[in-house]
């Protein structure tokens, strides 16, 4: 059996926190989401992945990130690692707001079993109806991570409607996707349709999580999913705080992939 093979054979538990983000409370937040994330951990069976939802710590609190931001991410980082060591659990900390060389950036990071920081990545498309483009500045790059030894995507919230973002991770031998999100009403069909399309044209599981709450006038709709790469729906919330735990299974991703083999009849000199 080949290691690759042998890798697809992985089964992952995920926990997605479906939090009630509070604006403009970083102190309120980190608590929450600390206790959030212990009452995850206490889960039969325990979770592989905790993933939290976008800018959990700040919210949308655009006008007042100089202050409330997290200063290169050290905040996130030290409470995130000493979380990961502690119950040997791998943490996509969603994605925070981050004061880095005079800017803002919704910044998400990823840590291992032993808190080590393995990877971070800067939402690339700013969504200008919630204002983004007017306080965060534009991250740089894709990002990508190996969550033991698979390969994961990174793409937060507004990201997923840019398929070509998630098929340039397919491409590069992203087998799950990670969508932290803030996603409100009355745009509910929106998110489930974008995720669902993620999933089955690139035949990948697809683990979204999204906030739930009031943040002034907006309210927001939770209902985290975890598809799988069938197009299946393996878990999903409701409208409430709450905890989904899910097992996402590697095999389906080459059973999928065998089946109605996309990737091999692509025509990418026809249209890139
Ligand atoms: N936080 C976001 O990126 C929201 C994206 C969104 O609501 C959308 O409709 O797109």
């Amino acid at each position: 059996m080949t290691e690759e093979v042998a890798q697809n054979n992985k089964t992952f538990q995920v926990a997605l926190i479906q939090y009630d983000v509070q604006i403009g409370e970083p102190d309120v937040n980190a608590d929450r989401v600390l206790e959030w994330m212990e009452q995850a951990v206490q889960h039969d069976p325990k979770p592989d992945v905790i993933l939290l939802p976008e800018m959990w710590n700040t919210g949308y609190a655009l006008t007042e990130l100089q202050d409330l931001a997290d200063e290169n991410g050290i905040r996130t980082k030290n409470m995130m690692s000493a979380f990961c060591r502690k119950h040997q659990v791998n943490v996509i900390a969603g994605s925070v707001s981050e004061w880095q060389d005079g800017k803002a950036y919704n910044t998400m990071y990823v840590f291992d079993r032993d808190g080590r920081e393995v990877s971070s990545y800067s939402k690339i498309h700013l969504f200008r109806l919630m204002d983004e483009e007017k306080y965060l500045a534009e991250g740089q790059r894709v990002g990508s991570f190996d969550v033991e030894g698979i390969s994961a995507g990174m793409m937060i919230c507004y990201d997923i409607r840019f398929p070509e973002l998630s098929r340039k991770l397919a491409l590069g031998g992203a087998q799950i996707l990670f969508v932290p999100a803030e996603w409100p009403n009355p745009r509910l069909a929106h998110w489930r349709t974008l995720l669902l399309a993620r999933a089955i044209e690139n035949q990948m599981y697809v683990v979204a999580c999204n906030r739930t709450g009031q943040s002034g006038e907006t309210s927001f709709f939770g209902h985290s999913m975890v598809i799988d790469p069938w197009g299946d729906i393996v878990a999903e919330g409701d409208e409430r705080e709450q905890i989904i735990h899910a097992t996402i299974d590697l095999s389906n991703v080459d059973k999928v992939r065998k089946t109605i083999p996309i990737f091999e009849d692509r025509r990418p000199k026809l249209y890139e």
